[in-house]
């Protein structure tokens, strides 16, 4: 149950944040992946019961670092995370430590740019000279180095938008989603330096034990499990001559599997669909010529 017993290095070990933002969803998708745990008295640890893989629950900005220091194989962090802590080991002499191995398709925000409203923004070259806040300096400075725009980077680990307010910075560099704190701090975004999601981290090479197998698992039932979180199964049966009218209507949908029923011309159909199925598309699909036509939810997938 230790974090620290001898055997635990035989067992695979996902770093995820233990409250905020990511650490629902995070934990869902891999119970997805039919993982289950027994969590410790101290709630910071959890041993994996169905497969040999545990979890320990930290912040989020601690998770780079315990997996490039070894403590964990993986971790589930924002990629705005992941790339700036990289980016500060590069400038530090470390080299790149980590890589991303799958994005994980939640958790979407981006790092922007964001300017005091009242300006008529044309171009980076306005920011020369100027202070930035942000609590991301190092994807900042290489933004800036890239644009060649000598600014003064202001670093702050939380209410950045606050700043130009209080006369610390004359812009910010900030992570958006919906731009309600933007807007409430009289800020509009100007561009866009990263776009984020929560993704999958690990060593820059492959683990290459008994914990590469079981990441190699996991890799596979988390593609399956990514791949169909918005898919559904539909089912319809047609006439063969109505297939080229039927299947212009699926351009989201795998190629569909075909029976038949009976005699040559009747068909039952089966297409895994990636897109909404909504009543619109499927009262389409009936004017086509589909019926009983059904919208099935679809629980795994193993390519
Ligand atoms: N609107 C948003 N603002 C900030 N982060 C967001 C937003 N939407 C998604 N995220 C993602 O969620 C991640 C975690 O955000 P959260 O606010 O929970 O972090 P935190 O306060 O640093 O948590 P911790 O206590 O673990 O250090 C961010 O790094 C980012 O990748
Ligand atoms: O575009 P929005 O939807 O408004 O989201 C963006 C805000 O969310 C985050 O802050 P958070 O709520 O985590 O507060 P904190 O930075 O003070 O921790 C981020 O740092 C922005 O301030
Ligand atoms: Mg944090």
């Amino acid at each position: 149950m230790s974090p620290t017993t001898p055997a635990a290095r035989d067992r695979l070990r996902i770093a995820i944040q233990k409250s905020g933002r990511l650490a629902e969803p995070a934990r869902s998708l891999l119970a997805s992946c039919g993982l289950s745990w027994r969590e410790s008295r101290d709630r910071l640890f959890c041993y994996g019961e169905t497969l040999p893989v545990d979890l320990l629950l930290v912040r989020d900005d601690d998770i780079p670092g315990l997996i490039a220091e070894g403590v964990c194989d993986l971790g589930i962090v924002g990629r705005n995370v992941l790339v700036e802590q990289d980016l500060d080991a590069q400038a530090a002499g470390r080299g790149a430590r980590l890589r991303e191995w799958r994005p994980l398709g939640f958790g979407a925000c981006r790092l922007a740019l964001a300017v005091p409203e009242g300006w008529a923004w044309h171009e980076p070259s306005q920011l020369a000279g100027r202070r930035i806040a942000t609590s991301y300096p190092q994807l900042l400075t290489r933004w800036l180095a890239d644009n060649c725009v000598e600014a003064r980077v202001v670093v702050l680990s939380g209410s950045v938008e606050i700043a130009p307010r209080l006369g610390q910075a004359d812009a910010v560099c900030d992570l958006v989603s919906s731009g309600t704190t933007l807007a409430a701090n009289q800020l509009k975004p100007v561009l866009t330096l990263l776009e984020s999601e929560a993704v999958l981290a690990g060593p820059a090479a492959d683990l290459d034990d008994v914990r590469g197998e079981l990441a190699q698992l996991l890799l596979r039932r988390l593609d399956g499990a990514t791949r169909i979180r918005h898919s559904k199964l539909l089912m319809f049966q047609a006439t063969r001559q109505l297939l080229p009218q039927l299947l212009p209507l699926l351009p989201d949908a795998d190629a569909p599997t075909v029976m038949q029923v009976d005699g040559e011309d009747r068909l039952a159909l089966q297409a895994l669909c990636h897109g909404a199925l909504t009543w619109q598309r499927l009262e389409d699909l009936r004017r086509a010529g589909a019926r009983g036509l059904m919208v099935l939810p679809v629980e795994g997938m193993l390519a």
